[in-house]
């Protein structure tokens, strides 16, 4: 059954550029942790932004700033320079109320219920009648008066995704939602988060490092790298523009020798690795050159072999 959240009926802020869209963006972020020759440069002029509605997945590997953006997002650090816009208004207390943000593991009280949780906030908010339905959405409804002791890590995360659907925020932000989960609580969170996107309409970020995971509940991925920029875009152009062309020729290895790019004899063919746009003029050569083409196929990669490759440079 589509349980549907209540929306936000008031409009106290100024929506600015959410008009077009834009639920979250990071302008020019730039965080430095520590003084002198042993600083850290965390983030580095680091911009992206986060559409209404869509899912995106924040990527690095180890170190490369992604608990600093989110943390920063949330309030919880300063930003040397660069600015956080939410919905098109520079963040403060009023429009970060718009986002709702699980970026530390959720703090829940072993002896309250789940019900007890959300009723507890919802007090804060003063405003109950948001619990039932987030109950409902967070699959926690027959559970709703068992207390958390009893409750699975994968529940435990789906009450603190709960926790930050109170105040009907329009976009959420989740660091490592999946993190230590078995494969059904990560299966629970990952068709939670859809239904939020899909039929709640938020905006998602999400930080993790299950890149099989990513790419199944991500619209799109933002790929940091030493605090900046690597990649980003839709999951299927990236996997597609770093994919592989196959070849099945009758003389793999000939083959192999007169193209004029990297090349893998694998599986009784030629696997050449190059640009989509290049496509044509290497096919064009290869039939000039008299070889037999019995097969030719564009293989997609896929998001591990992307992150693999925009992250595998040195640092500088
Ligand atoms: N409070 C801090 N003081 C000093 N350095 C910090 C602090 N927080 C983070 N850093 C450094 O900033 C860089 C970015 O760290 P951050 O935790 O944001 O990376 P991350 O991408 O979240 O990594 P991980 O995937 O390992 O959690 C790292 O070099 C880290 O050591």
């Amino acid at each position: 059954m589509a349980v549907g959240l209540p929306q936000r009926s008031e409009e106290p802020y100024d929506m600015g550029v959410s008009a077009a869209g834009l639920a979250l963006q990071v302008v020019d972020v730039r965080k430095r942790f520590g003084r002198g020759n042993r600083s850290v440069l965390a983030l580095d002029d680091l911009s992206l932004s986060v559409h209404a509605g869509e899912v995106v997945g924040l990527l690095g590997p180890n170190g490369a700033g992604k608990s600093t953006l989110l943390r920063i997002i949330a309030g919880l650090i300063r930003q040397d320079a660069g600015e956080i816009r939410i919905f098109g208004a520079a963040a403060g207390p009023q429009n970060r109320r718009r986002l709702g943000m699980l970026v530390e593991a959720p703090a829940l009280y072993p002896f309250l219920t789940a019900r007890e949780h959300l009723d507890m906030l919802g007090r804060a908010e003063n405003n109950r009648s948001e619990v039932e339905p987030i109950l409902r959405r967070v699959g926690l409804f027959a559970a709703a008066d068992k207390k958390v002791a009893g409750f699975s890590l994968g529940m435990k995360q789906r009450l603190g995704i709960g926790c930050t659907l109170i105040g009907r925020p329009e976009a959420i932000v989740l660091d490592e939602p999946t993190n230590g989960l078995d494969p059904d609580g990560i299966q629970e969170v990952r068709a939670l988060i859809r239904d939020l996107s899909e039929k709640d309409g938020l905006a998602v970020l999400l930080s993790s490092h299950l890149l099989a995971e990513v790419e199944r509940v991500c619209d799109r991925v933002v790929i940091i790298n030493h605090g900046r920029l690597a990649a980003e875009g839709a999951v299927a152009d990236l996997t597609r523009e770093q994919g592989r062309f196959h070849l099945r020729v009758d003389n793999p290895q000939a083959v192999a020798a007169s193209i004029n790019h990297e090349t893998e004899l694998q599986e009784g063919g030629v696997f050449v690795r190059l640009e989509a746009s290049e496509v044509p003029d290497m096919l064009q050569a290869i039939i000039r050159s008299g070889a037999r083409v019995h097969e030719a196929k564009w293989v997609r990669s896929d998001l591990e072999q992307v992150f693999l490759s925009e992250t595998r440079e040195a640092r500088p």
